[in-house]
């Protein structure tokens, strides 16, 4: 997969906040850029008042970091660079180190279309602290909106029920990346199809469209436009009756379906696009049956979310495929996710890692320290908890506590002994080279569908879903605990 080639010069290294490439320059002149470092990127809260997310834009991570290197270009452009005084802002041998420099981190992370949880890191990179720190931007612009978009799509297609949704996005996508990686996570999330072409020559998501109400317009009368529609497609046509007024619209498809059949073709459906959703698919239902289309669908559109979807399934709506685009590609009620990249440990002379914590008033914003991973419970194909613990820590199969990061008084024991495990953050690169074979889109989707149906329903409630436990284990616990507690004498020692 590239990423627009022409467009970036072919280096997408700048595409970073200021402060990294400074913070890398102090690094260097500190002599600490080559200090190993462990980070991890994690979100704090469900979007949408959910309760789950769905991770997406590995592979864009991917080929980000296969790809990482300061270009001719960049240098040039930091070379340029002036600070108030008029003098270089970076010195010529720190801009050498970076032309110099070669991707060499390790990164492991979930898959993409793996339902994740708050507070467990969805990737960790490993690596040389300058690296490191270079690459939290992008990753978490890659991330955060592929993963808000993939659990946006999701929460549609629960409400839909199993019925296709059709992705209508780009015209109010947030740009051409956006527009594009918004259809490829909605593709991940469950949809069935992309109005997008070129979303469907890049990722070979299927594409799909009924047509416009421009199409009725620019012909004499509707039933003219829905006839030369049905000659140019005589196998794909969706006629959207709603132009100028809905009951007479269904009236023309019918004759226009009429038509086909005289020719041995069948139209596919209709669409409708204003009005009362569920009265007129309703009355649309009724007249194609009583006219022998019982098969014909009905597309309906026009600002539909999870929760219009829900409200015309509870007012038993005769639509069978839903057309959605704005609120699903701009994730309308919650425009970012807010994942972050923290640091969690430096590693030391012995070898081993010193945990880092940050401190916050708000316990939500206390991270979890170390170089830990995420493991997966299952019972009888159904996720029980996932745990976050240290790398080198030792699991008693025979029983575990975990402890829940923000209220320590919330814990579910387990007996790893019954259950099935997942690893979840899985290799993807050793000292910068891929170990990891990215899935084909359609595999990641079906993950995507297969991890959703490992959720019990009362976390995909759309509304005060049930909280899924996902805790500490007991060591990384009190190993926080004690962080956070020294970190806070060495405070009030300071104040005094
Ligand atoms: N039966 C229904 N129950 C709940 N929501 C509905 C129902 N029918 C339509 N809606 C939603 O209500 C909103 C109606 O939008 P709007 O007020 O723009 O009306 P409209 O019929 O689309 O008008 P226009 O003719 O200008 O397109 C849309 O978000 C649509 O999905
Ligand atoms: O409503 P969305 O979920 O974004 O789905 C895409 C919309 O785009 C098209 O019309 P457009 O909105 O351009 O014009 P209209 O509202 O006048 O139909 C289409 O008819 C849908 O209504
Ligand atoms: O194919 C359609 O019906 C379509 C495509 C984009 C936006 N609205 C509708
Ligand atoms: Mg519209």
């Amino acid at each position: 997969m590239k990423i627009t080639k022409d467009l970036y010069q072919g280096s997408l290294a700048l595409l970073t906040d200021f402060y990294q490439v400074t913070m890398a320059y102090a690094y260097w002149k500190s002599g600490k850029a080559e200090e190993e470092a462990v980070f991890n990127l994690f979100f704090r809260k469900h979007p949408f008042q959910g309760g789950f997310t769905l991770a997406a834009g590995l592979e864009y991570v991917i080929d980000y970091c296969k790809n990482f290197k300061f270009g001719v270009h960049d240098i040039t452009y930091l070379k340029e660079m002036k600070d108030k005084e008029g003098a270089n802002m970076f010195d010529p041998a720190f801009l050498k180190y970076l032309s110099e420099m070669k991707f060499s981190c390790d990164i492991d992370a979930v898959e993409e279309g793996t339902v994740v949880f708050p507070n467990a890191p969805m990737i960790r990179v490993k690596g040389p602290l300058i690296q490191c720190q270079l690459l939290e931007t992008p990753l978490l612009n890659i991330f955060n909106f592929q993963t808000l978009i993939a659990t946006k799509a999701a929460r549609i297609n629960l409400a839909a029920q199993g019925e296709p949704v059709l992705e209508f996005g780009l015209r109010r996508a947030q740009g051409i990346d956006g527009a594009l990686a918004a259809s490829r996570a909605s593709y991940i999330g469950g949809c069935t199809s992309t109005s997008n072409v070129m979303a469907g020559k890049l990722f070979g998501i299927p594409v799909s469209g009924t047509h416009a109400h421009s199409w009725i317009m620019s012909f004499e009368t509707e039933l003219e436009a829905f006839e030369a529609y049905a000659e140019a497609f005589p196998d794909n046509c969706i006629f959207l009756v709603d132009t100028y007024d809905t009951i007479n619209g269904i009236k023309n498809a019918i004759k226009v379906g009429n038509i086909l059949r005289s020719r041995g073709k069948e139209m596919v459906g209709i669409r409708i696009d204003s009005g009362d959703l569920a009265y007129f698919s309703n009355v649309a239902r009724q007249m194609l049956d009583e006219s022998g289309f019982p098969e014909a669908k009905i597309v309906a559109s026009n600002d539909l979310d999870e929760h219009i979807i829900t409200s015309l399934k509870g007012q038993e709506a005769s639509i069978n495929v839903w057309g959605v685009g704005t609120k699903l590609v701009t994730a309308f009620d919650q425009p970012a996710l807010g994942a972050v990249y923290k640091l969690a440990a430096i590693r030391i002379e012995n070898g081993t890692y010193a945990p880092k914590i940050k401190v916050s008033q708000q316990s939500l914003k206390i991270n979890v320290p170390g170089y830990h991973n995420v493991k997966r419970y299952y019972s009888k194909g159904k996720a029980v908890a996932d745990m976050i613990y240290l790398e080198d820590q030792e699991i008693d199969p025979k029983g575990i506590v975990i402890i829940d990061p923000i209220d320590s008084t919330r814990r579910k024991r387990i007996m790893p002994l019954f259950y099935q495990e997942e690893i979840l953050l899985k290799p993807i690169f050793r000292n910068g080279k891929l170990m990891y074979k990215s899935p084909a889109l359609e595999e990641i989707r079906k993950r995507a569908f297969e991890q959703l149906e490992t959720l019990d329903k009362t976390h995909k409630r759309l509304i005060n879903p049930h909280l899924y436990p996902v805790g500490l284990e007991e060591n990384l616990h009190h190993l926080r605990t004690d962080l956070v507690l020294k970190a806070q004498k060495f405070d009030q020692k300071d104040e005094k």
